[in-house]
This record gives C-alpha cells, sequence and structure tokens, in this order.
C-alpha cells in the first residue's frame, strides 16, 4: 500500500490530508452529498462520489425486509461507492432511534422518554450497545440518534424522542453515545469522533439546537429565550455528546429567536466547531436546505450559500442531488462559497469515514445476524421496560396498595385499545415513520404477557371494547385495562388537546365503576387525567412506549419486580397550564417532576 490514505498505520489526520489533497471540486462536492436509497443509483454513487445514503423516516428496500435482505441492500450501494476514482466508501444512515427499528424482526426498546424515566445511564449505554449491534448486522453504519432534545411542551409532536424536561436529566442520557460508538480512550482528544470498530456505529446528536424548546411545542417552530436560556437548558447535552465522541451533530429544522438553524453561523460554527471544538460532521435535516425559503425549495441556490457557508456539511439532500451539486458548483466557481468552507467540510466527513474504519471494512459482517432480536437482547428491552414504568396510584386506601396483582385470581378482564396491539405500544419510528397498529414486529403484546405469567387456573376474558352489559354478565376479579395514543412522528403528533385517544377516559371509568382496575396509559407523553377518572381508578401505570417487550410490564404488575420509575417530565392538570416550569413558584403540576410510587415485591 503506497498511497497514505490507504495505510490503516498512519494517523488519521495525514490520511485526511492526503486524500483532500487527491479530490477534485467535483468529488468534495459529491462527498457532502447524501441522498434517499429510493432514488440511489450505483451509477450515481460511482461516477458522482456520493458521500452517504440514508432511510429517510422507514424507507426499506421492500416490505418485511430482513436484516440480511438490508445488509444486501447497503453492500450493494457500498461496492458502487468502492468503484468511485478514489474508492471513497459511503455511510449509510437509518433512524435506529429505539434499537433498529426500521428492520422487520429487530428488539425494539422503549423510546427516550421511558428510558428517561429509568434515570439508568447504564441501562442506557448497554442499550447503544445493542442498538449498535442491530444496526450494523443490517449494513447500518450511521444512526441519527440520540435526540438530545429537552423536551418543554407536551403538544410537541417529538416529546416521546426526548428523555425529559430537565437538562441535567437528558445529560445523564447521553451516555447512549458510549454504547452506540464505543468508548474513547482516556487521551482522547475532545471532540474528535470516535467509533471503536465493526460492532459499532456512527451516532447522532439531534437536533441543534432548542428542537423541544419552541414556543408552544410547534414542531419546526421557533424558540424564542435567551442565549444564557438556549445554553444552560438545550445546549448543554450537546457538550456531553461532543465529549463523549460524537461523530455527527444534525442541525435543527426549528428556529432561535426567528432564524432557522440551517442557517445560524453564530451557533453551527462560531459556538458548535470552533468554541467547543466539535470536530465531526454537522449534517443537515431532510429537506432541511429546502425549507429555509418560502414556498419550500424556491431560491435554492441561496439557501444553499447560506446553509454550507452557516456550517453544514453534509447535506441530508435527499433527492433532487443533481440540482444540489450544480448549484454549489456554481457557488464555488463564484466564491460565494470558500473553498476553505467545501475542504473544512469534506476534511470532517473523511475524518468520521477514516475513525469509522469504513476505509479498513467497507462491507456488512454478516456473522452478527444472531445477535438480531436475540433472547439477550429482548431481557435487556424487557429490563428498560420494567424500569420505565411509572406508578402514579396504587390503591383507592394507601394503606391497602392494589398492586402487585393476584396472579391467581378467579377471572381477570384484559380490555382496551392498547391491550392487544404491539405497533401501538412501539409507537412511531417503528418499522414504519408513523408506525402503525397490529402485529409489525415480532415482539409481545400486553395480553400475550398476562397469558404467560398469569396463573394457569386463572380466567383470562379479552374484549377489547367490553360494553356494561357484557361486564355484568360475569364476575371479576380484577380488570387490567391499557389505553392511549395511536402512533405518530414530527408534525403529524403536534397536538394542542392531550386527551386520552379513542375514548379512553371513557373506558376506564365504565370499567373501573364495576370492576377494580388497573390501568395502563400507553403514550409518548402526558395526556389529561380527569380528577373523576383518577378516583374511580385503583391504579394507574405510565407505560409510555414500551416496544416490543410487553412482559416488562407483567414482571412488575405481578410483583416479580419493584416500580422504580419515576417522570422524566412534568404532568400537567389542564394544557392551559403549559408550559410549565418545575423552578417556577407556579408550578402546579397534577403529579410533579421525579414522582412516581413505589411497589413491594410478591
Ligand atoms: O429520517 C431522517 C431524518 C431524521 O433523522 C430526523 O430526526 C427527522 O427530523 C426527519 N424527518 C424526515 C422526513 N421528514 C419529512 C416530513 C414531512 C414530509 C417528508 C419528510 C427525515 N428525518
Amino acid at each position: 500500500i503506497d498511497v497514505v490514505y490507504r495505510n490503516a498505520n498512519e494517523p488519521i489526520e495525514a490520511r485526511v490530508k492526503d486524500l483532500l489533497s487527491r479530490m477534485t471540486i467535483k468529488e468534495k462536492l459529491g462527498q457532502m452529498t447524501q441522498i434517499k436509497r429510493s432514488i440511489a443509483t450505483p451509477t450515481a454513487i460511482t461516477d458522482l462520489g456520493l458521500g452517504s445514503i440514508l432511510s429517510g423516516g422507514g424507507s426499506k428496500p421492500f416490505e418485511n425486509a430482513t436484516t440480511l435482505d438490508w445488509a444486501e441492500m447497503v453492500d450493494g450501494f457500498q461496492r458502487a461507492a468502492l468503484e468511485s476514482r478514489l474508492g471513497i466508501p459511503m455511510f449509510y444512515g437509518s433512524d435506529a432511534i429505539h434499537g433498529n427499528n426500521n428492520v422487520y424482526g429487530t428488539t425494539i426498546f422503549p423510546h427516550n422518554i421511558g428510558l428517561g424515566a429509568t434515570r439508568d445511564p447504564d441501562l442506557i449505554e448497554r442499550i447503544g450497545a445493542a442498538t449498535a449491534l442491530e444496526t450494523r448486522a443490517s449494513g447500518v453504519q450511521y444512526a441519527f440518534a440520540p435526540c438530545v432534545a429537552v423536551c418543554k411542551d407536551p403538544r410537541w409532536g417529538r416529546y416521546y424522542e426526548s428523555y425529559g424536561e430537565d437538562t441535567e436529566l437528558v445529560r445523564k442520557m447521553t451516555s447512549l453515545v458510549t454504547g452506540l460508538q464505543g468508548k474513547p480512550p482516556k487521551d482522547h482528544p475532545n471532540g474528535y469522533p470516535y467509533v471503536a470498530g465493526r460492532k459499532n456505529v456512527m451516532a447522532c446528536a439531534k437536533h441543534f439546537v432548542g428542537d423541544g424548546g419552541t414556543d408552544k411545542g410547534k414542531n419546526e417552530g421557533n424558540a424564542i429565550i435567551s442565549y444564557e436560556d438556549l445554553e444552560k437548558i438545550h445546549m448543554l447535552p450537546y457538550q456531553d455528546c461532543i465529549s463523549k465522541g460524537v461523530s455527527t451533530v444534525m442541525a435543527s429544522y426549528s428556529s432561535w429567536n426567528g432564524t432557522k438553524l440551517h442557517s445560524h453561523r453564530y451557533l453551527l460554527t462560531d459556538i458548535l466547531k470552533d468554541k467547543w471544538g466539535f470536530k465531526g460532521i454537522v449534517i443537515s435535516d431532510w429537506e432541511g436546505i429546502d425549507r429555509l425559503s418560502n414556498p419550500r425549495g424556491s431560491n435554492y441556490r441561496n439557501a444553499v450559500s447560506c446553509a454550507i457557508n452557516a456550517g453544514i456539511d453534509m447535506v441530508m439532500v435527499p433527492t433532487r442531488y443533481e440540482l444540489f451539486l450544480e448549484d454549489l458548483a456554481f457557488l464555488v466557481e463564484s466564491g460565494e462559497v470558500p473553498m476553505s468552507r467545501i475542504d473544512d467540510a469534506v476534511e470532517r466527513i473523511l475524518r468520521v469515514k477514516f475513525a469509522a474504519g469504513l476505509f479498513e471494512y467497507p462491507m456488512t459482517d454478516r456473522s452478527l445476524v444472531d445477535v438480531v432480536g436475540s433472547k439477550q437482547h429482548r431481557e435487556l428491552a424487557r429490563e428498560a421496560v420494567r424500569k420505565s414504568l411509572v406508578l402514579l396510584k396504587n390503591g383507592k386506601d394507601p394503606r391497602k396498595p392494589f398492586l402487585p396483582l393476584d396472579r391467581n385470581a378467579k377471572r381477570v378482564l384484559v380490555a382496551g385499545t392498547h391491550a392487544d396491539d404491539l405497533g401501538y405500544q412501539c409507537g412511531g419510528w417503528s418499522v414504519s415513520w408513523q408506525g402503525s397498529s397490529g402485529r409489525i414486529t415480532i415482539g409481545t403484546t400486553i395480553l400475550d404477557a398476562i397469558k404467560e405469567a398469569i396463573g394457569d387456573n386463572v380466567e383470562v376474558v379479552y374484549e377489547e371494547n367490553p360494553t356494561p352489559k357484557s361486564l355484568s354478565l360475569q364476575d371479576f376479579s380484577y380488570a387490567i385495562v391499557a389505553v392511549g395514543e395511536a402512533p405518530y412522528s414530527e408534525s403529524r403528533g403536534d397536538n394542542p388537546e392531550l386527551t386520552i385517544p379513542f375514548n379512553g377516559d371513557e373506558l376506564l371509568k365504565m370499567v373501573a365503576a364495576k370492576i377494580p382496575t388497573l390501568a395502563i396509559l400507553i403514550s409518548g407523553r402526558p395526556l389529561v387525567l380527569e380528577p373523576s377518572l383518577l378516583e374511580t381508578l385503583d391504579a394507574l401505570i405510565a407505560a409510555w412506549l414500551p416496544g416490543t417487550e410487553g412482559n416488562g410490564i407483567t414482571d412488575v404488575i405481578f410483583g416479580d419486580y419493584k416500580f422504580q420509575g419515576r417522570l422524566p417530565v412534568s404532568w400537567f392538570k389542564s394544557v392551559d397550564q403549559l408550559p410549565m416550569d418545575a423552578h417556577q413558584k407556579s408550578y402546579d403540576p397534577l403529579f410533579q417532576l421525579g414522582y412516581g410510587l413505589k411497589s413491594k415485591v410478591r
């Protein structure tokens, strides 16, 4: 091996410098381009030397594609990239945000809001490591995770992607970066990207910055706060990710005091890169450049100029890549985008690719496929579910706790829209972008888990939507009723009312009026709980969006494990109180940040 950049024994910076010096302008711009899977062709990848391909939302090669089908797809794109003149490998990005969730048959962990309730950084790190393995098994080397938003308003459609409303809690949960990428050595330089090896993935701290602090929780909205508040509330978790060697940071669609983050030079360059010394890639969000102008995508050349000059290094175009390349070439030619900016961007991209070992190991390690959806990973997810559950009520009389339940009762009613729906308990970003109802993948619903856990002689009666008549026909020892939200992602989740969907409130009241009832709320955020409902229930659990391992819930409700989850967010009484601030005197929640009852093991 005579060329420096191909020699793995050379220092990364020497390899970066050597390779950059060999690249044409066209090849440099190609590296800054990320395109979506569905329009990626081997010819374009090879001829243009494209830097990256992604699955936007839940885009997959075909319905129910397995991990190996994904690996075939990714390796196909990689072979095309390696055919380019300089043979620079590409990386493939996917939203592996609670497991390798886009792929059928993988372990799907609780969404971040449930993980925030665990307050267990070590657990989160182990989840990151397991996620990295299942993700690499599919060929994907780049996970668009963690979202380190500090969520300040539950009306936000992405509230569940946040670990919580408290900055210090979110900071602790950045241990996901270490799980995903591996732990950097002691002397690792701050801000330098780090990926330990082939069982790890590049991570992505997102969305920089203030996505969780927009006015009224509007997705892609405007955070109207001082720089001091922006820094101490929303920016600190990024410093933790950077100190852990995070490889990439994704710019937010949202704005700060009226200026969009995708064109914010002060925050993307002066602070993130110059002041904090971040040496990895700043990547745009999907059509983040198009959304700089109104109507969307208009005046594109100017939008490209603003975003690249602000400090965006790689652009998730993801469709109109010829136009992007043409416009950027023109801007470089005209000097509106200086060559030094292009070189900085390409250096960062190459640095991450060398750090991630992609030049040495560009193809998928097919031996990893055995860990996908493995018992060990599902046990880890089950542990996370157990630790994420928050007990909000346990008995009408505190001296007589309702939980743990008697697993040897005579007859038990299981009811509700969310009792037997795997898709509902996984939430958004699960196999598809918006998630969906039904058996979307391999997993255990709450009903499945109850049938497994409960005594052999117990009669379990399942009725999704019981009527007063059907209830009066039989005697039940108790009822377990699961209700909550249908899945949603991004702006589809923006919601100003926050009442329990599908008339879950009425169902709970109707059942609890006749039978001692445990309510399980499956939701991405707190929802309205009327006092009349709370009085009627015997017990209430916030289960968030637990993912595929529903038996984590029965482990706790039948007393094999104690409740230990505590609210990662404030539970409002009414949406008129929003946004709530735990530090203010006027703070008057139904259940406060950190609340969570304990229970006894049986
Ligand atoms: O899936 C890639 C990224 C994801 O990592 C970001 O967190 C998220 O903001 C994101 N959104 C889209 C696609 N959004 C979209 C919204 C409306 C119409 C079409 C695409 C892609 N991505």
